[in-house]
């Protein structure tokens, strides 16, 4: 006998009590040593719409919902109390689609007893009038929905079906709505099928669903482990990704929440599966890698096989290691005056035009991050990003400068940070030294040039050297651009993939996000732009964001605090509930009304939360950055804050007009980033002007 678990059945168990859990492992056992015994049950229930699909005793109370393939294969579909368990039964089709080589699980309404297998006639408006039934069939449409599929007109005919379609039909169906060509998507389907002599059941397509429970512990291990979902089942686009080797590196991207991390983190367990593996999993800040310590930890990984860190410390352990500027102090520009003050030093006995400030950022954006050896390579840099054109009487002048700056830095012995990125890089060429066999980075779209070619030169260039994922619309610091080429990556063409499905954010969340960042183009960081087609909830339902406008300080506080509260009173714990601000400053009130109600709360800071461990969260956008809750608030949603379009009112003064495009764009960006986090509620409040990305929310 075969036994199945899916993933609606593993969500089912999570949500029951402890002691019930036990009782389900012990049906499972017995279930598998005689699923004819008595105390099993096994049996079809007239209410059922369904033949294939049978109810199990559990316990006196409790239910399990088992589909039936052929004469020995049984699939875990849905467990709770009796009634629960019926009502879900009763609703479900179980089936197996050959064309995707995978099970499906149809919901059917009430009115839906008799379901017409002929497909209607099409109509001239209908959006599918120019596809056939056979292409419907092999992108997952079931037989009997497909008169449904084909009387879609727009999009919004597509929302009552997406309850019932199965899951991956309705994906497919979205993508080809939004632009997709059925044959592409027929083809990644064809990819997932299981190959000739290859166990069908096993097929990748299956496998997002269903997962064979080979022996009688298994699920005793998985539930023990506290394993999350995604640990056990992963899109056919993921897990292609993952377990496969490549002639060198892979880019992944995609929209937030489409599990690029989950990915990042399989290809770790992948790579890490060969014992003379070394592999780095870093991240640009320190916030996101303490996050995804105890990710690692779920995974089960060998301890010897991997070092997980933020950039910054691989940056400095590998210069200690190697006796790279060993005693020198790193300068860096946001966290440190002091660079400032060696440029000032600098200019006290010069006569120039310049000032430390603008020699700082040309030093910086320009000679480092294109790593200017000397005048030569300087005086042929083309100055991306700078707005001040130079002549070359002045680009000299710059460079004596430059060298007495970098002599002042020898003497006191400072090294800018991306300057050391540049030395560290240049040793580990010029030694060929490669401290690890395979590079992994999240977040890439936060690195800078001198980073990726720091992470390049960390690694042998060949197989499955570097898998870098990221989001491109996600890049919140304005001025940061990188280009993969440029730093020695090669990430053209079938080196560059996209995860398209949102696993974490409801539908209505999702388009309001997307209707933050469309129109708008993203430098896919190679020279091209990054699609923003092509993204789909697998959430479905759920409440559209609210945006709310007050009068001033005191009402905004009042209206987060009676979020709060409606939240509470839906069920959700104060953990699950985060309240983000442009900045910290704009929650004082907010944190001084937390007290006086009494409700616990934590502030996230950096890699510190200070406060009550299950209090809400407060924290900047900023810091929202790869974190999740069921319910965000985001407070300060005004056009001085957030900005829409650029006026000379606000933060403007004194941007030219490509510092202000790319402003805008970060700050569409963090917008973007804040609404993503939410799994299911979205709230904002502002006062003022409201600002202009959202304010079609307003009702
Ligand atoms: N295959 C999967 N099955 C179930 N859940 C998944 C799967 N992949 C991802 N998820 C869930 O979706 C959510 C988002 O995943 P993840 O953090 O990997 O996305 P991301 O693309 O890195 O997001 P972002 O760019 O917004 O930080 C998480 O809650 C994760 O557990």
């Amino acid at each position: 006998m075969r036994l199945f678990l899916s993933d609606t059945f593993y969500e089912a168990v999570l949500s029951l009590p402890k002691k019930i859990q036990s009782k389900v492992i012990a049906f499972q056992k017995k279930f598998r040593e005689n699923n004819a015994s008595n105390g099993i049950h096994l049996e079809p229930i007239a209410q059922f719409k369904d033949n294939a699909l049978r109810s199990a005793r559990v316990d006196d109370n409790y239910r399990a919902i088992i589909g039936v393939l052929g004469n020995n294969t049984y699939h875990l579909l849905y467990v709770g109390t009796h009634e629960d368990a019926y009502n879900w039964g009763m609703r479900k089709r179980f089936a197996w689609n050959e064309h995707t080589q995978s099970c499906q699980l149809i919901t059917v309404t009430e009115s839906e007893e008799v379901v017409s297998k002929a497909a209607p006639e099409t109509t001239e408006n209908a959006f599918f009038k120019d596809v056939t039934n056979d292409k419907l069939l092999a992108i997952g449409v079931p037989q009997e929905l497909l008169g449904k599929v084909r009387a879609i007109q727009t999009l919004d005919d597509l929302d009552p079906l997406d309850d019932m379609l199965p899951n991956d039909a309705y994906e497919n169906i979205f993508n080809l709505m939004d632009g997709e060509n059925i044959d592409d998507i027929i083809a990644g389907i064809e990819s997932g099928r299981a190959k000739a002599n290859e166990d069908e059941l096993l097929s990748d397509n299956n496998k997002r669903r269903f997962v064979e429970l080979t022996d009688d512990d298994e699920l005793q291990r998985i539930i023990d482990k506290d394993m999350d979902v995604w640990q056990l089942f992963l899109h056919p686009s993921q897990r292609k990704l993952v377990n496969a080797d490549y002639k060198g590196t892979m880019k992944v991207s995609g929209g937030a929440g489409t599990g690029k991390t989950v990915a990042a983190l399989h290809r770790m367990k992948y790579l890490t599966s060969n014992p003379n593996a070394n592999v780095l999993f870093t991240t640009y800040t320190r916030t996101l890698k303490e996050n995804l310590d105890g990710l690692v930890q779920k995974m089960d990984i060998n301890r010897g096989r991997y070092v997980l860190n933020n950039i910054d410390q691989v940056l400095i352990e590998c210069a200690r290691q190697y006796h790279i500027k060993d005693g020198f102090k790193i300068l860096d520009y946001t966290g440190d005056e002091e660079s400032l003050k060696l440029w000032r030093e600098v200019l006290e006995t010069e006569v120039t035009e310049f000032d430390e400030h603008f020699l700082y950022d040309e030093y910086i954006d320009v000679i480092v991050y294109f790593g200017n050896a000397d005048a030569h390579s300087y005086m042929m840099q083309q100055r991306v990003g700078r707005t001040k054109a130079l002549s070359r009487k002045q680009r000299m002048e710059i460079w004596k400068l430059v060298e007495k700056y970098v002599a002042l830095k020898q003497e006191r012995r400072y090294i800018d940070r991306l300057e050391l990125f540049n030395e560290t890089t240049n040793y580990l060429n010029e030694h060929n030294v490669r401290p690890f066999t395979n590079v992994i980075a999240d977040e890439f779209q936060d690195f800078s040039n001198p980073e990726l070619k720091f992470l390049r030169a960390l690694v042998a260039e060949g197989r499955n050297d570097l898998f870098l994922t990221g989001d491109p619309m996600q890049r919140i610091y304005s001025g940061r651009k990188i280009n993969f080429s440029t730093a020695g990556i090669n990430v053209r063409g079938v080196r560059s993939r996209r995860l398209k499905i949102n696993y974490r954010t409801t539908e209505p969340i999702k388009r309001v996000a997307v209707s933050i960042i469309k129109g708008q183009t993203y430098d896919d960081m190679d020279g091209g732009t990054e699609s923003t087609k092509g993204y789909v909830s697998l959430i479905h339902g759920g409440e559209k964001p609210q945006y709310v406008m007050v009068s001033n300080a005191t009402e905004e506080v009042t209206q987060v605090a009676e979020w709060i509260e409606a939240c509470k009173n839906s069920g959700i714990s104060l953990k699950d509930i985060c309240i983000a601000a442009p900045s910290m400053g704009l929650m004082k009130e907010l944190q001084t009304r937390l007290h006086t109600d009494g409700t616990a709360y934590k502030v996230l800071k950096g890699t510190s939360k200070q406060g009550a461990s299950d209090g809400v969260s407060l924290c900047t956008f900023h810091s929202l950055k790869g974190l999740e809750f069921k319910a965000v608030i985001l407070m300060g949603v005004n056009e001085r804050n957030v900005p829409s379009k650029a006026t000379e009112a606000y933060p403007f003064n004194g941007m030219d007009a490509l510092e202000k495009k790319e402003y805008l764009s970060s700050k569409r960006s963090l917008l973007y980033v804040a609404i993503t986090r939410a799994r299911g509620l979205v709230y904002m409040v502002g006062y003022g002007e409201p600002c202009g990305l959202v304010a079609d929310l307003i009702l």
